[in-house]
């Protein structure tokens, strides 16, 4: 059974098709890196691995079985939101808003919320940190208990939605090393989306990059050259490998560094 399979799949928001009859297979047990330009559909693409967006045509498979809303095997992990920072809850009571006791089969209120939500903090090493007030809590601190929310009920398929934004490089990497080691302990697939290829090389199995509503799945030898990106970035595209990092470069521009905004997101 593979993780993720899109047959022939093309999605549509509003008038815009944003991916355009695309089939690829993603085994379980894998970490996936999602890249792709702004606007490049990887918020769209993981929105209908849970169910939230339907495919205009094609099938969507997640675990063998069509892509529907409310999958507990499915964690997800939302793009942050400055506004989290502004609640006025613990730590630990932010990590348990998210648990839903009807779709775990678990009541509400119980031993085994305490438990579960005790175990995920520990999981992501925040047991302390969410001791906690969430406006007390740094960001990075805060990506760690989001990982935590997105681990309740034990998925076997995790959806990072730019778990690195506004990290620093030390940040990053721990980030990186706390959900690859969960990644293989817990023995689950991962989808990461993130705006460079840099910090996560080393450390995926496979990149899936977007653009131009096409997709390219495959090692990142394969993925990120200058014929590829061109074709999904739909202008010329020059790969340069220097000191063990990548940049992808247009008319003498990091693409990576300087194209990425998310200021329309916060
Ligand atoms: N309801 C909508 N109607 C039309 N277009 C939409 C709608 N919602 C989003 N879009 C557009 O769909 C495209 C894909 O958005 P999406 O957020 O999936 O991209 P992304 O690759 O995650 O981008 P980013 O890196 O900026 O987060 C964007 O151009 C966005 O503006």
């Amino acid at each position: 059974m593979n993780a993720v399979r899109l047959d022939r799949v093309t999605i549509g928001l509003g008038g815009r098709t944003i991916l355009a009859d695309i089939s690829l297979t993603i085994d379980q047990g894998e970490f996936i890196g999602l890249l792709g330009p702004n606007g490049a559909g990887k918020t769209t693409l993981l929105r209908a691995i849970l169910g939230l967006v339907r495919p205009r045509q094609g099938r969507l498979d997640v675990l063998g079985e069509p892509a529907r809303r409310g999958n507990p095997a499915i964690g997800y992990l939302p793009q942050m939101h400055r506004a989290v920072a502004g609640l006025r809850l613990s730590g630990w009571n932010f990590v348990a808003s998210a648990f839903d006791g009807h779709r775990w089969g678990l009541p509400r209120a119980s031993g085994a919320l305490q438990r579960e939500v005790d175990w995920a903090l520990d999981a992501v090493g925040a047991r302390e940190i969410a001791r906690r007030a969430l406006a007390d809590i740094s960001g990075g601190e805060r990506q760690r208990l989001l990982l935590a929310q997105a681990l309740l009920g034990r998925p076997r398929l995790l959806l990072l939605d730019e778990p690195l934004i506004s990290l620093d490089p030390h940040h990053q990497r721990h980030v990186l090393e706390l959900v690859r080691r969960l990644q293989q302990e817990m023995k689950i697939t991962v989808l990461f989306s993130a705006h460079e290829i840099n910090p996560l090389l080393g450390v995926i199995d496979r990149v899936l990059y977007l653009g131009h509503g096409q997709a390219a799945l495959g090692s990142v030898e394969d993925v990120i050259t200058g014929p590829v990106l061109s074709r999904l970035y739909g202008s010329e595209i020059e790969v340069i490998r220097l000191g063990g990092r990548i940049f992808v470069m247009t008319d003498g521009h990091d693409l990576e560094h300087a194209e990425h905004r998310h200021d329309a997101h916060l």
